[in-house]
């Protein structure tokens, strides 16, 4: 079924998420976990939140990078979107690229956050709908 037919016959609400692959010189993801109390605690995610009303996928990636672990993007850059349907919800998943960025990343809602090597994300760590962007990073030639 394409995501399309989906979206029609599936009468979910569709929920438009903006989050950031936020990448060093040394190959190195910045991951945050997901605090108690929200859906999948305790799993690994790429920092970023829901788009709200009047906003761009790009301008929700900026304010929630700043909200979440206190970065100024300088440059983003789409590298994938796509919509996955969980049971009770369809969400929109734009991953941004982000190589230029000021200030150091930290947990600034008290989250873990912590520098993984690329080639080490494990996507058994992260929710489900971010199997295929998992498995398109590690299959990604590094220099
Ligand atoms: N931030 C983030 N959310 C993800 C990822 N993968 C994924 O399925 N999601 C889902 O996207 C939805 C929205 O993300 P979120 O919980 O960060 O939203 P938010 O920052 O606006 O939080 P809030 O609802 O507590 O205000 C959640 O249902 C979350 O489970 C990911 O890698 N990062
Ligand atoms: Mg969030």
């Amino acid at each position: 079924m394409t995501a399309l037919t989906q979206k029609a016959v599936s009468k979910k609400p569709l929920i438009k998420v903006a989050v950031g692959i936020i990448r060093n010189e040394f190959q190195q993801i910045f991951l945050t976990r997901r605090l108690e109390g929200k859906d999948f605690a305790q799993s690994w995610e790429f920092p970023g939140g829901k788009v709200e009303a009047n906003e761009s996928p790009e301008q929700a990636l900026r304010r929630e990078l700043e909200e979440e672990i206190g970065i100024m993007v300088i440059k983003a850059e789409l590298y994938e979107r796509f919509q996955f349907e969980y049971p009770k919800k369809v969400i929109e998943l734009s991953f941004y690229l982000i190589e230029e960025w000021l200030n150091q990343p930290f947990g600034r809602e008290g989250q873990d956050g912590f520098w993984i090597e690329q080639h080490a994300l494990d996507s058994g760590q992260f929710p489900p709908a971010n199997k295929k962007i998992i498995e398109r990073l590690l299959s990604e030639k590094l220099d």
